[in-house]
């Protein structure tokens, strides 16, 4: 067997076959700045297949412009080596191409910040690079971890991902589930609690952007008084001018663990950080390379959010993280809608990063489907880290199956995630907010 450039190469650590698997997942209307979220939200399988029969599985976005960029990836990748991590890069410059549809504005739905054609290519190879480690892993009998230079934890903290949402998705679309609506304060708490009852988690974030501001500092408010001392995030999604960012931050000055990404751009946050000492976190204003020096330099957040799938994959989050290591900035983790296979990633990185600061973000229960076989579960919560080869997932082919004939079965609506679209059928008039939107 040998390479795409020639040089010779272990058959078994050689890709042989890659599979796409574009599926649809259930996911309930949580409501954010740009409008709710669609019953099923697309998410991509990677799975790469070596020549000796062992498989490893990535996930990412499943978006269709996420879906372009990976399918002439998967086409050059066989022959390439599990191993070879940094030329999924240089080959992924090569084939991937531009996307064709990006536009220099805030992400539709992914709330993701400012779109470019590096980071989408980024959030695709985190995918493959995922699926490589984890066929890596299996080979040679380590778990990712390890490959990523050993864990320093043996579990992670996460934190409960509090959204205000709707009873039911608009026209009963979906799947149906018993949380009810949380709109106000009493509904946020309630939320809570049944997070830190079944889950264990013991920080809490709020998704903001949604109400009023000082509705959203009720929220905060009630949420300081039924868990004292815990620490609360309050994240808007840029959705605040720098006065009313402030405002907030004098309210809230006392309970919070960090205002995520009170205004939109880096120039804001450094306006709202230069008046208040409350740390400002981002997955907005610094989410690629390119972004760090401005926003570091002039102290515009304290705080960033890594996200193997923005960064381009473990190894990269690793990297930034020590960035931010030599900056002094906080590091937490974000997250967006995924699976059991990208939280399995995120907690192999999450384990071997010294200066993870913080507990991080996961959408995962809100998640009620999944594609691997054993669901992760949080104790007291954290998510102990997996020791067996690999990710430590098995993935469900009759589950992978189901989901993907669910994307086969759409008529195209759903397939490219939009928050404000899935609003409009509540609300015909609604139109993605302006920002700032308070
Ligand atoms: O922390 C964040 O900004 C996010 O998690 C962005 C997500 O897209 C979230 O707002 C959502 O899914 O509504
Ligand atoms: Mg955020």
């Amino acid at each position: 067997m040998q390479t795409a450039d020639g040089a010779a190469t272990p058959s078994s650590a050689a890709i042989a076959e890659v599979r796409l698997t574009p599926i649809l997942i259930a996911d309930p209307p949580l409501l954010n700045t740009q409008g709710v979220h669609q019953p099923y939200t697309p998410r991509l399988i990677i799975e790469v297949v070596t020549a000796d029969g062992t498989t490893g599985v990535g996930e990412t976005y499943g978006d269709s412009r996420y879906l372009d960029l990976a399918a002439p990836l998967a086409k050059a990748l066989p022959g390439h080596r599990i191993s070879d991590l940094n030329g999924l890069f240089t080959l992924a410059e090569r084939v991937c191409g531009e996307p064709g549809d990006v536009s220099d504005s805030v992400d539709l739905g992914g709330l993701r910040g400012v779109q470019t054609a590096d980071k989408l290519r980024l959030s695709v190879i985190s995918g493959f690079e995922v699926a490589c480690l984890d066929a890596l892993g299996k080979t040679l009998g380590l778990p990712v971890h390890a490959l990523l230079g050993g864990k320093v934890r043996d579990a992670v903290d996460y934190s409960a991902y509090l959204f205000y949402r709707l009873a039911e998705h608009p026209q009963g679309a979906g799947e149906p589930d018993d949380w009810g609506a949380a709109l106000d304060p009493a509904g946020v708490v309630a939320q809570a609690r049944r997070f830190a009852d079944i889950y264990g988690f013991g920080s809490f974030k709020l998704k903001g952007g949604v109400f009023p501001p000082e509705q959203e500092i009720a929220a905060v408010r009630a949420l300081a008084e039924a868990f004292p001392g815990k620490p609360l995030r309050l994240d808007p999604n840029g959705a605040w001018s720098v006065a009313t960012s402030l405002e907030v931050a004098r309210e809230l000055a006392d309970v919070l663990e960090y205002l995520e990404d009170p205004a939109s751009s880096t120039d804001r946050m450094a306006e709202v950080a230069a008046g208040t000492d409350v740390p400002l976190a981002t997955n907005m204003c610094v989410t690629t390379v390119p972004e760090i020096r401005e926003a570091f330099t002039r102290g515009a957040v304290q705080v960033v959010l890594s996200d193997h799938h923005y960064w381009g994959g473990l190894r990269r989050t690793q990297q930034l993280a020590a960035i931010c290591g030599a900056f002094g900035v906080g590091l937490s983790m974000h997250s967006n809608t995924h699976l059991g296979i990208s939280l399995a990633a995120m907690t192999h990185v999450a384990a071997t990063v010294p200066n993870l600061d913080y507990a991080c973000d996961t959408h995962y229960p809100w998640q009620t489907e999944d594609v691997i076989t054993e669901r992760h579960v949080f104790e007291d919560g954290r998510l102990a880290v997996c020791d067996r080869p690999g990710l430590g997932v098995t993935l469900d082919p009759a589950a992978l199956a189901a989901l993907h004939q669910r994307w086969l079965d759409d008529d195209g609506t759903l397939r490219d995630r939009d928050d404000a679209a899935a609003m409009r059928k509540a609300d015909p008039s609604w139109r993605t907010p302006s920002v700032p939107r308070w």
